[in-house]
């Protein structure tokens, strides 16, 4: 057992370091920060989506725009396409690829961003989401880990984690992305 955690942490370390090491990524991080915080500064929102493990991620990084992070401060603009209803409904009559694409045409705005997060950068819902948000007037930023799927030439702005085995690497990568986001925004809004 000890080894497999061995391993595993190991693992870990190995696509965080090589994350840490391309220039080009912290570019597109600091990318990122930029076209939320302006958005926010001219009262826009983020609206984040996401499958599986990046749906819980979506949520945490809306939460900590609207409530906090580290420190006190004013609550920031920011939506999770979450709700069970609406999902529910929107599955049921027009089929999951459209979950979030449709929320965003109905509350999507001119200068708000769309966050999506994909491990594959392939999901269709998410790839909807991207195309409505640009008919909206949005920006587009997008966390992809492999290649970056077929999201890496449609959005704005893609933080990509490039590790080709399972999801959750990946998405150990983009939790820390989301935190530091949430620090440089935070910084840009002071
Ligand atoms: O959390 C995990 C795997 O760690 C899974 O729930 C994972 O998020 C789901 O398989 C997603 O449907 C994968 O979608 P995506 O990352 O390719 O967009
Ligand atoms: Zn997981």
């Amino acid at each position: 057992m000890k080894q497999i955690i061995r391993q595993e942490l190991s693992e870990a370390a190995d696509v965080l370091n090589r994350f840490l090491a391309d220039d080009n990524q912290l570019a597109q991080i600091e990318a990122a920060a930029e076209t939320i915080a302006a958005s926010l500064k001219a009262k826009g929102k983020v609206l984040s989506c996401g499958n599986g493990g990046s749906h819980c991620d979506a949520m945490h990084f809306a939460e900590e725009l609207t409530g906090r992070y580290r420190d006190n401060r004013p609550a920031y603009g920011a939506i999770a396409i979450s709700d069970p209803s609406h999902l529910s409904c929107v599955s049921n009559d027009f089929g999951y690829d459209h979950v979030f694409s449709r929320y965003i045409e109905g509350v999507g705005r001119d200068g708000d961003v769309m966050f999506g997060i994909s491990t594959s950068g392939n999901s269709q819902n998410i790839l909807n989401a991207i195309d409505a948000a640009k008919a909206q007037g949005m920006k587009t930023v997008v966390l992809t880990g492999k290649d970056g799927g077929k999201m890496a030439d449609i959005a704005d702005v893609e933080i990509r984690v490039p590790h080709f085995g399972y999801a959750d690497r990946i998405q150990e990568i983009h939790i820390k992305v989301i935190h530091i986001l949430i620090m440089l925004i935070e910084k840009k809004m002071m």
